[in-house]
């Protein structure tokens, strides 16, 4: 569960005093999630969302996070839209975080998603990618390299609690993604975060996309590599060949991949994976158990690592270079 922060209706009705969104009639906490706290709250004019930012969240980057959403809404993409003060502002504060409204879209996310849902994720995340193009603000991406250094370097004492001789492997692919991360492949502005629970569908297609704070300017086909971990695999851990296949020809259908993009699919794969890997990884032995958070398994994005090492060619995930 995702609420970090108790809000009450005094605090509420005084923050929607700033807004001209209606009069509350109802709230109440989201337990989906895992970053911030989310409300969902009812009004006499219609259902929002209300964003509390919390952990990892840097309050001077909300002005990206929260432009970006509206960019996208105006370039046809379907994702939640800020909704602006009376004095235009869309950041406000309430019970000493900062924290944002938002429209509230229909949908649900797929639990299990099959096939023809990955295709139209390819095909959504590509849709993105252009409709990004022209944005104004840029943002490093903070859970690159020099990020996934940082975390390892705060994880690295008991990693070997979690799996015995996980420090041996994660130093090797440190080191090799150091050594051979692609630096001249297309970039634009990323999702980052594109997992099952971000992509909602309504009646078998996508309704929306949601949760952009983690959006950031990098390599563009490394959004399409997080993509193949987040939807691809299966619980036992396999790799579902079909369900890679579609999920690449839907973001093919709609932005060509070149040929060293395809190429470094591999590489990229693995610095996804070990991305993931690592933030479960420093919340899964700093997170105190009991809290009230969903900590997520780190072993899932060990296993998928091991797989992406042993890959020798792009066509193992279902893409050839044509
Ligand atoms: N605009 C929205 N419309 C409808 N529901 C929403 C919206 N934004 C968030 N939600 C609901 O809140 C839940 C958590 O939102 P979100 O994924 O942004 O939280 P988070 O803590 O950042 O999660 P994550 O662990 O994915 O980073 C979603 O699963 C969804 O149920
Ligand atoms: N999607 C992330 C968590 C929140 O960003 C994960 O599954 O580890």
């Amino acid at each position: 569960m995702a609420v970090y922060t108790d809000i009450s209706e005094v605090e509420l009705e005084a923050l929607l005093a700033a807004y001209d969104a209606g009069s509350l009639l109802s709230y109440k906490g989201i337990a989906e999630g895992s970053e911030n706290s989310n409300y969902l709250l009812h009004t006499t004019k219609a259902a929002f969302i209300l964003t509390l930012y919390e952990r990892r969240v840097d309050k001077a980057d909300l002005p990206f996070f929260l432009g970006l959403m509206e960019h996208l809404a105006e370039h046809g993409v379907s994702c939640p839209l800020p909704v602006r003060r009376r004095d235009g502002e869309v950041i406000s504060e309430i019970a000493e975080r900062p924290a944002a409204l938002i429209t509230f879209l229909e949908g649900m996310w797929l639990r299990r998603p099959a096939p023809q849902h990955c295709r139209q994720v390819g095909r959504a995340i590509a849709g993105l990618h252009l409709a990004a193009q022209g944005f104004a603000l840029s943002r490093p991406n903070a859970l690159a390299l020099d990020g996934w250094r940082d975390l390892w370097r705060k994880a690295a004492p008991r990693a070997d609690e979690v799996e015995p001789g996980l420090s041996e492997e994660v130093e090797a692919d440190l080191a090799t993604l150091g050594r051979a991360w692609p630096g001249d492949l297309p970039t634009g502005i990323i999702h980052a975060d594109l997992f099952p629970d971000n992509v909602f569908f309504l009646g078998g297609e996508v309704s929306g996309i949601i949760d952009f704070y983690f959006a950031c300017n990098d390599l563009l086909a490394y959004d399409v590599a997080t993509c193949l971990n987040a939807w691809c695999f299966e619980k036992d851990g396999s790799y579902n060949l079909t369900k890679g296949t579609a999920l690449l020809a839907g973001y093919q259908e709609i932005r060509p991949l070149e040929p060293a993009e395809i190429e470094a699919l591999p590489l990229l794969a693995r610095g996804s994976a070990l991305r993931f890997m690592l933030t479960r990884l420093y919340d899964w032995l700093t997170i105190p158990d009991g809290a009230l958070v969903n900590k997520r398994d780190p072993m899932e994005y060990v296993r998928r690592l091991r797989f992406h090492r042993q890959i020798r060619s792009s066509s193992e995930y279902g893409i050839g270079i044509t």
